[in-house]
């Protein structure tokens, strides 16, 4: 009766479109050993068996948009599920990120099909209403569509070669809808720190040190007392 409720880490997600610099962000946070950091499992959907969903889902979006993003909702599950004995948890994006964005998106552009839609968002209720999905912060990476777009094109990941401008465009209006104008939740102001992500490798350390007042808050409370 009484199971000793798992103590829930301080969650982070760090959320931004793609070449929004989440990978780099993350990286400034990896001397911290009181985070517990959890990237995009990127790799996963690389390699599930032998079966590269993540290359498929862009070759091939009306057939793979659906598996693929099934896909990741499984992976990011377990991720928000681990337990940790850190008391903080950095996540690269989130289930949140998933239902709002890249789902609404292949919704809006036909390649998922509306049976495919429903099926994900009978999922994320489900989870929603089974499982606890910790959330203390979300960290927003906010850019430019001009200016992921040149970073995507710079780091040209080969499975995003294919990906237009207008595909940046519109993840990035979804980002904005979700994160600034609370369109499905409305995260509360302290739940959410937004950091100007176009600022380049020089000049971004500012950003960086103003967000790790938030990310680090737990652990600079205990050693201040
Ligand atoms: C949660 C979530 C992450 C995520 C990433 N992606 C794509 C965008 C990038 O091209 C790549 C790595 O973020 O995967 C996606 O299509 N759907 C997603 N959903």
């Amino acid at each position: 009766l009484f199971s000793s409720q798992p103590k829930h880490p301080f969650t982070v997600f760090v959320e931004g479109n793609i070449g929004s610099g989440k990978t780099t962000f993350l990286k400034h946070f990896e001397k911290f050993n009181d985070i517990c950091l959890l990237t995009e499992p990127v790799e996963r959907w690389r390699n599930l068996n032998g079966v590269n969903l993540f290359d498929l889902m862009y070759k091939n979006p009306e057939r793979f948009a659906m598996p693929f993003q099934n896909y990741v909702t499984l992976t990011m599950l377990k991720l928000h599920i681990q337990e940790t004995s850190k008391p903080i948890k950095l996540m690269e994006r989130s289930m949140f990120s998933a239902r709002y964005c890249f789902v609404e998106k292949m919704l809006s552009n036909g390649t998922l099909h509306e049976g495919m839609y429903h099926v994900l968002q009978e999922w994320y209720n489900f989870i929603h209403d089974h499982h606890h999905v910790q959330c203390d912060l979300i960290v927003y990476l906010r850019t430019s569509p001009e200016v992921a777009y040149e970073r995507i094109k710079k780091r040209a990941r080969d499975e995003e070669s294919c990906v237009p401008f207008e595909y940046i465009k519109d993840l990035h209006e979804l980002h904005e809808n979700w994160l600034i104008h609370g369109q499905f939740f409305r995260p509360a102001q302290k739940l959410m720190i937004v950091l100007d992500a176009n600022l380049d490798l020089e000049n971004i350390n500012s950003e960086y040190r103003r967000s790790e007042l938030s990310v680090l808050k737990p652990i600079m409370i205990e050693n201040t007392n």
